[in-house]
C-alpha cells in the first residue's frame, strides 16, 4: 500500500498495518447486523506481536493525544471486556508505560470473566479492583453497544467510574431502524452511549479516516463501495 498522506502518522502507520495483517478486509462481509459491508475489521485477528504492538501503540497515541486536548482522559484502569479487549487492554496499559513512564507506569489493567468464577479467587473480575477506580474501557467495535452497556453495568456495580471507550474502529454507522427501513435517519451505537452515559467514546480511525487515508492508493473499486456504504448507512449524529 503506498503511503497515506491525509491522516496523522500514527492513524496511518495504523491503517498500514491493519490492511497488510488482513485485519482490516475488504469485498463482502455480513455484520451482525445483517448488512452486507464492503469492508470488515477483525480485532481477534491482531494476534501476530508486530500486529498487536500495532494496535496498542495507536490506542496509546489516541490516549495521549486526546490527553493534550482540553478535556483529557484521566483514568486509574485500562478494562478490556472479555474476550476481545483482554489482550487490547493489558497492551495498552503497557504502551502507555513504555511511552510515558511518567504519566501512566503506574496505570492498571483490569477485566472481566464471561462466567463469574466460584472457587479460588472467585468473582467475575481479574486485574485491579475497580472500587472507587477512574475506568477507561478500550475495546474492538461497537455495533450494537449492548457488550458496552454490559461491561458498563458491571464495572458500576463493582463500585468503578467509567470515564470513557476508546475503540479501534468507529464504522459511523446508523442503527437498524424499527421498522426495518434502511433510509429512515437514525443515530449511531456510539452517540447513543455517549447520550445516554455522558462519557466521550472515542475511536483511533472512523470509516471518514479509511476512505480518506486509502485515496490515491490504487483502490478506487473499493474506496468507491465504502462510499456507497456510507451513504446508506451513515448515522444521523
Ligand atoms: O455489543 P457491542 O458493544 O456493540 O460490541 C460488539 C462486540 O461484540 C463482539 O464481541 P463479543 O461481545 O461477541 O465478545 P468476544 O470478544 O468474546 O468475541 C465484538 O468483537 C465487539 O466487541
Ligand atoms: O458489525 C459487525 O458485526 C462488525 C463489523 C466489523 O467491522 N468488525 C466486527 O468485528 N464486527
Amino acid at each position: 500500500m503506498a503511503a497515506t498522506t491525509k491522516l496523522s502518522p500514527y492513524k496511518a502507520e495504523f491503517l498500514k498495518a491493519a490492511i497488510e495483517g488482513g485485519v482490516l478486509k475488504f469485498g463482502s462481509f455480513e455484520l451482525k447486523s445483517k448488512r452486507t459491508s464492503p469492508y470488515f475489521f477483525n480485532a481477534g485477528d491482531f494476534y501476530r506481536a508486530d500486529l498487536l504492538r500495532a494496535i496498542s501503540t495507536a490506542y496509546a497515541k489516541t490516549i495521549i493525544e486526546n490527553g493534550s486536548s482540553s478535556s483529557p482522559i484521566e483514568f486509574d484502569i485500562i478494562f478490556g471486556p472479555a474476550y476481545k479487549g483482554i489482550p487490547l487492554a493489558t497492551a495498552t496499559v503497557d504502551k502507555l508505560a513504555d511511552l510515558d513512564p511518567e504519566k501512566y507506569e503506574k496505570k492498571c489493567y483490569s477485566f472481566d470473566r464471561k462466567e463469574a468464577k466460584d472457587h479460588g479467587e472467585g468473582g467475575n473480575i481479574v486485574g485491579a479492583p475497580l472500587k472507587g477506580k477512574r475506568v477507561l474501557i478500550v475495546d474492538d467495535v461497537v455495533t450494537a453497544g449492548t457488550a458496552k452497556r454490559e461491561a458498563i453495568g458491571k464495572i458500576r456495580k463493582e463500585g468503578g467510574i467509567v470515564v470513557g471507550i476508546l475503540v479501534a474502529l468507529d464504522r459511523m454507522e446508523k442503527l437498524p431502524a424499527p421498522s426495518g427501513d434502511d433510509s429512515t435517519p437514525m443515530p449511531s451505537a456510539i452517540g447513543e452511549i455517549r447520550k445516554e452515559y455522558g462519557i466521550p467514546v472515542l475511536s483511533i480511525l472512523t470509516l471518514d479516516d479509511i476512505i480518506g487515508g486509502l485515496k490515491g492508493t490504487g483502490v478506487d473499486d473499493d474506496i468507491k463501495r465504502m462510499e456507497e456504504y456510507k451513504a446508506k448507512y451513515k448515522a444521523s449524529d
